[in-house]
């Protein structure tokens, strides 16, 4: 039988910022695969790298050494245009900032990546992600009719719908409260028991990342410590 490749793999993924004495390592030769259908935490301190990692596994950033894949895809290398398009298809992006469209309504939201991939919604599969992330009675809500904590769901029920190949959340739970924190870190949860979805989740929040099944943790740009739970 085939082996799946794994959702994402970085081999010597480097960044540098700027160059000559005022040269940053921001991401020093990082090698590592994420397997399909776990929810894994990256950690470190402030500066560590992790946002940075984040944005080039994603292809929001572009490396200065090194290889990443999504799934097969590999982004490394690829233009401007490829590179939209593999994010658009197999990336999910969940932001401390929610970045809901403000004037569209829950459900506009959500199936707002499909309609610009020229994508139909599939209905069932739509009904299901919006009931498991208890959003059905709030679909025809504005963003500033919902709490922050129903905004972040809407943003991932934007996620999951697209079935992309991996989702990346960069501080999912860093502007809410704990209690709507907590649900959106239990709503990731069930994306990744529920229907295997692979989450990558940067988090300065230990009791976040302690609901993960892998935590890889970072210091000066490369990985110090990568546990499975
Ligand atoms: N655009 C940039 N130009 C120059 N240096 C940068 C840039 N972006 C990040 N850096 C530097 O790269 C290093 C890693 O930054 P990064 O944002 O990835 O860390 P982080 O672990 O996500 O930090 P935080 O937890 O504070 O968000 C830091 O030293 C940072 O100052």
């Amino acid at each position: 039988m085939p082996i799946a490749p794994p959702a994402v793999r970085a081999e010597g993924l480097s960044k540098v910022y700027g160059s000559g004495d005022t040269a940053v390592t921001a991401l020093d030769t990082v090698s590592t695969q994420l397997d399909a259908g776990e929810f894994t935490a990256i950690m470190g301190p402030s500066g560590s790298g992790k946002s940075t990692l984040l944005h080039l596994l994603a292809g929001l950033d572009t490396a200065t050494g090194g290889r990443a894949w999504v799934g097969d895809a590999e982004l490394t290398g690829l233009d401007d245009k490829r590179l939209t398009r593999v994010r658009r298809d197999r990336i999910g992006f969940v932001f401390q900032s929610f970045n809901l469209v403000p004037t569209l309504d829950a459900r506009e939201n959500i199936v707002l990546p499909q309609k610009l991939a020229g994508r139909r919604t599939d209905a069932a599969w739509f009904d299901e992600v919006v009931g498991s992330l208890g959003l059905t009675d709030r679909l025809t809500h504005r963003p500033s009719e919902l709490s922050g904590g129903q905004q972040q769901r809407v943003a991932v029920a934007r996620a999951l719908v697209m079935r992309p190949t991996v989702i990346f959340a960069d501080e999912p739970t860093g502007s809410l409260d704990s209690q709507s924190g907590a649900d959106v870190l239990g709503v990731l949860r069930r994306s990744v028991d529920d229907f295997g979805q692979t989450v990558v989740m940067v988090t300065h929040d230990a009791a976040a990342a302690s609901g993960c099944d892998r935590i890889i943790r970072l210091a000066d740009g490369r990985i110090v410590a990568d546990e499975r739970r």
